[in-house]
């Protein structure tokens, strides 16, 4: 669908915003007016570069909300342990030895992740460090089984990817002890009877001799009870009234085979939350509860003096890191005057300030698209919800004002490289420009040279990291097979981790140039911008016919509708434009 503003080629010149272009009888008082304002400008110690009257778009320098904004955080997750079962009988007037009755241990809370809209950052999780299920609570008497523990949903932004530092699963741990120890007991019986055969051999052989005095003494190996330190013993949970020896010589039935009714995923986990999740991913699951007494009713038992305990659960520490996934990223030089645009664009109260690096960290603001909120209401298509489904129409979209980039960001130089990352994956890019800031062209284009170069960087880094995960650093372990894509699971619709890998392979350093873009020319109101907004209107042009490279210099780079849309944000004018073209944009 086309955008519902006019395309750059019938951009008009806005008069309001170059009345000397328009009214060229006023040229020379403007410029009178210009130097009078740059004069006292440089005078003032005043932040604000200009001598409007304080507003919400002109705000004091100490007139904004601190940012509560981190992109990263480590977390460690404690799935809840299984609760015991109770041993117990019943007992009752006239009826004194009744059956067992112990209830089972209730099942250990889940730790579950999910990703939604309306988060916009991972301050609160970073500052929470850890983060804990409930615990399956113990059986009880009178066949009360316990109740399940609590889940926990970590809610995160959309655009989150979780990543296992490390694990530890006492149950898994546990399971694997006690195969081996029945691997070695197995071994240790075929031994012994082989010994045993070997012997009666040898004293059929031998003629028959008196029994040497020394042979009558027990051998010490004879006394070793192998099942004394069967890892299975931990699992039973005994009634507290038996006494030492009773406890010590206690037979017990075999196990029961159990399945969890929640599979731990297996390791590594590697989540990368680019969609709202409609249902919650497990991270860590719960332990399972133990058996109560009348489980193991039988023959041999018939009033059990014992029950089991409940599963340990996982413990997970993941990092976490956030790549923001706002509709429209700004991208501009520092002091360009992204933050007042967004200001003006929403109701977002960034710090706004007359020097670089104003912004320190991403802010992001939402436009509402309704004719309630003092917005334009601006008519957009049919949306589409991430499982494919007709949503209503687009309601709002989300603006990412990220900090100033230099030249050399994408190396790391002023605040960078740490930033264009949420650039990244937003749906399109709009460029600030500050048109009193010498050649528009040339900033754009060295704009786009350092979003380019981050580019180009990142794919180095993919490319990188998807030729590690081929290593299988653990031979023995199954499960280390890379790192496995919960979501793709989930979904059945995206592509095993490898082939995705690929896939990105192919597309080269398109996936930056290739968003849609367009260039919003701020500082609009400061006379002899127009010179400079012509050219950059030309040069747009002849981008979009085709005549000029693409700014970054990349091959089959978006260049459909270059267009540059003059605002000034300290007085509110054109942004209405910008939300135009921006819906225009998203919906195509
Ligand atoms: N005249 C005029 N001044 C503006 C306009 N937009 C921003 N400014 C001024 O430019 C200065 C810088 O604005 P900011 O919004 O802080 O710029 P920024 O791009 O966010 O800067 P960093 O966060 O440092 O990268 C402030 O003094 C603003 O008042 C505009 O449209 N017209
Ligand atoms: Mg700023």
């Amino acid at each position: 669908m086309p955008p519902r503003c006019p395309g750059p080629s019938h951009l008009p010149l806005a008069p309001f915003l170059y009345p000397a272009l328009f009214r060229p009888r006023y040229a020379s008082s403007s410029l009178l007016r210009t130097a009078l304002s740059r004069q006292a400008r440089h005078s003032s110690s005043s932040s604000s570069l200009n001598d409007l009257p304080e507003s919400r778009l002109n705000p004091a320098p100490d007139d904004y909300a601190a940012p509560s904004f981190a992109d990263k955080a480590e977390l460690t997750l404690y799935a809840g342990r299984g609760g015991n079962g109770c041993i117990s009988f019943h007992r009752e007037a006239y009826y004194p030895d009744g059956p067992p009755n112990g209830g089972d241990g209730g099942l250990g809370g889940n730790v579950y992740i999910q990703a939604a809209h309306g988060e916009t950052s991972l301050h609160k999780l970073a500052r929470r460090r850890f983060i804990r299920a409930g615990r399956g609570i113990h059986g009880q008497g009178s066949g009360k089984s316990g109740m399940r523990g609590s889940d926990v949903v970590i809610t995160v932004p959309v655009g989150t990817i979780v990543q296992e530092i490390e694990r530890h699963d006492p149950a898994a741990e546990e399971d694997m002890a006690i195969r081996a120890f029945q691997a070695q007991k197995k071994q240790r019986r075929r031994e012994l009877l082989a010994q045993q055969q070997l012997q009666a051999e040898v004293e059929e052989e031998e003629e028959p001799q008196e029994t040497d005095r020394h042979s009558r003494w027990k051998n010490p190996e004879d006394d070793y009870d192998p099942d004394a330190d069967d890892p299975e013993r931990g699992k039973w949970l005994l009634y507290p009234g038996m006494s030492k020896t009773d406890v010590k010589t206690a037979e017990f039935p075999k196990l029961p085979k159990r399945t969890r009714l929640f599979q731990q995923p297996p390791p590594p986990i590697y989540l990368d939350l680019s969609k709202p999740t409609p249902t919650p991913i497990l991270l860590a699951a719960g332990g399972i509860g133990g058996l109560g007494n009348p489980h193991f009713t039988s023959r041999q038992h018939p009033k059990p003096m014992f029950a089991t305990k409940g599963d340990e659960a996982v413990t997970l520490k993941i990092s976490l890191e956030l790549k923001l996934l706002a509709d429209v990223g700004l991208v501009g030089l520092p002091n360009a005057g992204k933050s007042t645009l967004l200001r003006a664009l929403t109701n977002s109260r960034t710090r706004v300030g007359n020097w670089a690096f104003t912004t320190l960290q991403p802010n992001i603001g939402t436009v509402v698209l309704d004719k309630y909120s003092g917005r334009p209401s601006v008519k957009a298509a049919q949306t589409t919800t991430d499982d494919g489904a007709i949503g209503g129409p687009r309601t709002r979209f989300t603006v990412a004002d990220i900090p100033g980039l230099v030249e050399g960001a994408h190396l790391d130089r002023g605040l960078g490289i740490a930033f264009l990352r949420h650039v990244e994956r937003a749906g399109l890019l709009a460029f600030v420009i500050d048109l009193s800031a010498g050649n528009a062209v040339k900033a754009l284009q060295s704009l786009w040279r350092e979003v380019g170069l981050y580019a180009e960087m990142r794919q180095d880094e993919e490319r990188s990291r998807e030729i590690e995960s081929r290593v299988d650093w653990d031979l023995v372990s199954q499960a280390s097979r890379g790192p496995i894509n919960l979501m793709g699971a989930s979904y059945g619709t995206s592509l095993p981790p490898m082939q995705e890998a690929q896939t990105r392979k192919a597309a080269p350093a398109l996936e930056i140039a290739g968003k849609p873009w367009f260039v919003v020319a701020t500082k609009a109101d400061l006379p002899e911008t127009q010179e400079n907004f012509k050219e950059l209107k030309t040069y747009l042009d002849n981008v979009t016919e085709g005549r000029e490279q693409h700014p970054s210099g990349v091959e089959g780079a978006w260049t459909k509708r270059c267009a540059a849309i003059p605002v000034s944000a300290i007085k509110g004018k054109g942004v209405d434009r910008i939300i135009h073209w921006t819906v225009g944009l998203l919906d195509e």
